[in-house]
């Protein structure tokens, strides 16, 4: 059953006027080896955290790179539309609008059990966030084509339903963005008609104005910006250049070529206190750019939107190794004929995303050395195609085999076919929703004195990024589950809830 609101009654949490405060004791274990033996110890141990919960809700700033891109248009058509009511005639029927595929406004979570009926939440009821209806939308895009214009140009909504949009939607115009062609497929070149002149520092000194404005001119309380604008090939890190904050800063100063568009909109951002999250699969966050978040205290997360192969992958590599079945040939192909196929199509912004795509089951693997010896993992082949006549409509294949009992082999293939960004633009609005809330909440754990912000690098926001960014020392974590188990937890322990652990011991005794 599901129950819309529920309060937590218990001696671990207060609902206050403006806040919800709550005590957790956090239970986990100390793994250490001994030196006279070598044999190796676990210590179960528990910490007290207090958790703050700032329960204002502000009216959001959601300023997206890449605004008249596929993902942009179709997350600020399917707000309309929702906002709106809008329905549509299909050859299917009449189609209503919903916010399916987002974590936070259609997936649900189990809190307990009232007369033998399992009773489930909606997740955006664990905590006050924003409502994707409430975005107040904005952002920048090197195309100046207008977001009604730019939404039939994507071919990702039904037009029924398009034709109800652009009346709401034509009057919206990307701001003028940063555009360096070394960094894009030089495809993208004939789009370019949409750009901010002059030097790097003066680029992103522009972007300070441009997001200043526009929070000025909405009247929103904070700004939250995400790149989805194309993939951009990799920056090289670079000691002296990117490697600190300072270096970046200079570099910027001094119009350093490899200083990517994608980081001077995240510097800019850094600098006017906006969190920024990273869509592609870009390294945009280059050391320099961390140590910058992390001086300044601003959110930072990505990377590369978790949407459709990748998900399925860090699910069934994970099902797999959890099972003890030894994944040893994984081949991901797709092909796709949207903007962003093509841009993908020049290799060295493939690559960039070969990366992301690759590196998602290294965690699972390394899980696992029964399974796997030192340094052994599966082959693994990232295969992208630019075919245009299918558009948005991604074909995914993928071939999965693996070793079984006796020697045996077990082969599974998938074949997935969607449009792309209606897989995307509910990711983006979570992203969104989750790295605002993420920032009103403190905690302390026993012995330290005050109460402060998780660290600048949200590794929450994992389950929706192929590549998640997490702080240094913190173990990456790809395997789906576990990363929605780690964000449901946090989310739970913020209420006085205990975490999901699944044992129903009161139903076994
Ligand atoms: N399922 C998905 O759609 C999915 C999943 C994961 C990642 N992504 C990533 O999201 C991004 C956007 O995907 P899309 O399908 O919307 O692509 P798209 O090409 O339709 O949109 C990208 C937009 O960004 C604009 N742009 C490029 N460089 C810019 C810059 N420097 N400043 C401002 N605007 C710029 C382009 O003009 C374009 O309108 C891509 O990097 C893609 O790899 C998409
Ligand atoms: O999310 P996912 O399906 O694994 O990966 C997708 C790729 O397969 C696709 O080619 C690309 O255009 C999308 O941006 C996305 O990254």
């Amino acid at each position: 059953m599901l129950v819309e609101q529920f309060r937590v009654e218990s001696p671990n949490v207060q609902y206050g006027e403006d806040a919800i405060s709550s005590t957790y004791a956090y239970q986990h274990t100390d793994v250490e080896r001994s030196e006279a033996d070598g044999s190796w110890v676990v210590r179960p141990r528990v910490e007290n955290y207090e958790f703050r919960t700032d329960t204002r809700v502000p009216k959001l700033g959601v300023m997206l790179v890449g605004w008249g891109g596929n993902n942009g248009t179709t997350v600020t058509g399917g707000i309309l539309a929702n906002k709106h009511g809008i329905t549509w005639m299909t050859k299917d029927g009449l189609k209503k609008p919903n916010y399916f595929g987002s974590l936070t406004h259609a997936a649900t979570v189990r809190v307990g059990n009232y007369r033998g009926e399992e009773i489930h939440v909606p997740f955006s009821s664990l905590l006050p966030m924003v409502h994707p209806n409430d975005f107040v939308l904005g952002g920048w895009d090197i195309s100046g084509m207008n977001l009604a214009d730019a939404m039939e140009r994507a071919q990702v909504l039904d037009f029924e339903l398009q034709k109800q949009l652009v009346p709401l939607m034509r009057d919206m115009v990307p701001l003028p963005g940063i555009y360096d062609p070394s960094f894009i497929a030089a495809n993208q070149a004939e789009r370019a008609d949409n750009v901010i002149k002059g030097s790097k520092a003066q680029q992103m000194e522009t972007v300070r104005q441009q997001i200043r404005q526009f929070k000025q001119d909405q009247g929103v309380d904070k700004v939250i910006v995400l790149w989805t604008a194309n993939t951009e090939r990799y920056s090289e890190v670079i000691e002296g250049l990117n490697d600190t904050s300072d270096n970046l800063m200079k570099s910027i100063e001094k119009d350093e070529a490899e200083v990517s568009p994608s980081t001077l909109y995240a510097t800019a951002c850094v600098l006017e206190g906006v969190p920024f999250i990273n869509g592609s699969p870009q390294n945009t966050f280059v050391p320099g750019l961390i140590d910058l978040a992390v001086q300044h205290n601003v959110l930072i997360g990505g990377d590369d939107f978790k949407s459709g192969q990748t998900k399925m992958k860090s699910v069934l590599v994970d099902f797999l190794v959890g099972a003890g079945i030894k994944p040893t040939s994984i081949v991901s192909y797709n092909h796709l004929g949207n903007n962003d196929g093509m841009n993908l199509s020049a290799p060295q912004t493939f690559r960039s995303k070969e990366i992301s795509k690759s590196n998602v089951v290294d965690d699972m693997v390394q899980s696992n050395s029964i399974l796997y010896g030192p340094g052994e993992h599966p082959d693994h082949v990232v295969v992208i195609k630019y075919v245009p006549y299918v558009a948005d409509s991604k074909r995914a294949m993928d071939e999965y085999t693996s070793e079984i009992f006796l020697g045996g082999r077990n082969t599974i293939v998938m074949h997935n076919t969607c449009e792309d960004s209606l897989l995307a633009a509910p990711i983006i609005m979570d992203l969104v929703i989750l790295a605002e809330l993420v920032t009103r909440i403190q905690l302390k754990k026993d012995g330290q004195e005050q109460l402060r912000g998780f660290h600048p690098v949200a590794v929450l926001l994992s389950y929706l990024t192929k590549a998640p960014l997490v702080p240094s020392g913190t173990p990456v974590v790809n395997a789906l589950a576990k990363q929605r188990a780690m964000l449901e937890n946090v989310f739970r322990a913020c209420v006085g809830l205990p975490p999901e652990n699944n044992m129903m011991l009161e139903f076994k005794c």
